[in-house]
């Protein structure tokens, strides 16, 4: 029997592509189910002022202190819901990071793991069953922020694989497969963080618009 591969969202080929304002480089690819590690998605400036905002929101809407209930995910995080001049450029270019209109996008959401906080294995799209799988998540692209200094991968477990955080890469994977088993090798983890600390700002695509 011969395998056929499906088709992807990702359509990037080689070693590197341009954006309109960035050149994107292609480090390492899995195939099926696609995952692709990215580098220069962002610069250190960016890294650093998303750190910052999201600090500053945190602090503003005195949730920096609140952590989620339930253990799957012990980091604390913020979804960027208002206008910042920083975020244009970023929607922009990960749109056509993902090859998905800017309109598909959910805000992007902004996780900080301290020591010994981590994420979990979960699948990014909702179980069929829940209102939300209606308009479903197709994508994801994971931003990572700064350098942790041990720890706070992002791991597959279905694939054995496993993406070390570095400041202004990210990693990309997608779960729109006719194949459900496909999808379901998408599950993913973020590592417990040992020493230092993770920073990241994810992006998830929708298949309908959001907005
Ligand atoms: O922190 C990570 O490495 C993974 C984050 C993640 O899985 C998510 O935001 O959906
Ligand atoms: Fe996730």
């Amino acid at each position: 029997m011969t395998k056929v591969k499906e088709q992807t969202i990702f359509h990037h080929v080689g070693n590197r592509f341009q954006t309109e304002d960035r050149e994107i480089h292609i480090v390492a690819r899995l195939e099926e189910p696609l995952v692709v590690v990215l580098e220069n998605v962002l610069s250190d400036e960016e890294c650093d002022e998303l750190i910052r905002l999201s600090k500053d929101n945190m602090h503003r809407s005195k949730i920096g202190d609140v952590r989620e209930v339930n253990d799957i995910r012990t980091s604390s995080g913020m979804f960027f819901d208002e206008e910042h001049d920083i975020l244009k450029p970023i929607e922009k270019r990960v749109a056509s990071i993902m090859n998905i209109p800017v309109e598909h996008a959910e805000g992007l959401q902004i996780l900080n793991y301290t020591p010994g906080q981590e994420y979990k294995a979960h699948y990014d799209y909702f179980q069929a069953a829940s209102k939300a799988s209606k308009n479903n998540r197709i994508s994801t692209l994971v931003m990572y922020l700064n350098d942790v200094d041990q720890g706070g991968e992002t791991l597959f477990p279905e694939l054995g694989f496993y993406v070390s955080p570095k400041k202004g890469m990210a990693v990309y994977f997608e779960y729109f497969y006719t194949d459900q088993r496909l999808n379901e090798q998408t599950l993913h983890a973020g590592a417990p963080v040992i020493a230092g600390e993770k920073w990241v700002a994810t992006q998830w695509m929708r298949k309908q618009k959001v907005r």
